[in-house]
């Protein structure tokens, strides 16, 4: 039902070319679905969630729900990026196709965001219409092409006024951005070593 009645907008907007506001600057199709008498329940499906606490997942207060549409005559990838959201739901609506893949590289705060991609973060998902994908916002991602068909997508970009409130005063993300953790690491194991060395320094004075 739904899909028809993105069907009928689209139809609509392209035959009065009237001029709407589509998802974000990267997608020249879709709908906001907001837009067509779906606030509540987005905001009902936002209350839900619970997940990734550490990116403000338990203080979830608004949002950004949106249809795109991918496949000939519609926009064929999608770049990539971080969304502006603290969580993004993607569930995968159909309808037939092939291409498409998602593919992740790892969480990043602003200041990391264009930071080298470490091998354990290459993850890449083939979505399956009907299922729901759940990840952090700042998780880096992008679709490949769809190659043949129709990939029909619904989002949902979660976001926590108090966690972006919080997160303005903060220097340090290492509880959720990979690359402020790696530093962090590096830094303790510098300074264990440095005082290693220094112990050891001390021990050869003593015993001379
Ligand atoms: O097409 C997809 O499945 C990805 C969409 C997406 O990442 C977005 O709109 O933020
Ligand atoms: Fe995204």
């Amino acid at each position: 039902m739904l899909l028809a009645e993105v069907e009928n907008f689209e139809k609509w907007v392209h035959e009065t070319k009237f001029k709407i506001m589509r998802p974000s600057t990267m997608n020249k199709y879709g709908v906001v679905l907001d837009d067509f008498g779906m606030k509540t329940i987005l905001e009902k499906l936002m209350e839900s969630k619970v997940f990734f606490p550490e990116v403000g997942g338990s203080n979830l207060d608004s949002h950004h729900g949106f249809v795109l549409e991918y496949g000939i005559d519609r926009d064929a990838d999608l770049g990539f990026h971080v969304d502006d959201s603290e969580v993004s739901s993607n569930v995968g609506m159909g309808k037939q196709f092939s291409g498409g893949e998602l593919f992740f590289r790892g969480v990043r705060c602003d200041k990391h965001v264009n930071t080298e991609t470490q091998p354990e973060e290459i993850f890449d998902y083939s979505h399956v219409p009907g299922r729901a994908v759940l990840h952090r916002g700042r998780h880096r991602h992008g679709a490949r092409a769809t190659t043949s068909g129709n990939r029909i997508n619904l989002l949902l970009w979660c976001r926590s006024s108090v966690f972006r409130e919080s997160r303005k005063y903060q220097k340090d993300f290492s509880s959720w951005c990979a690359e402020c953790q790696r530093k962090k690491k590096e830094r303790q194991r510098q300074s264990v070593a440095a005082i290693k060395m220094d112990l050891l320094r001390r021990e050869g004075q003593t015993a001379t």
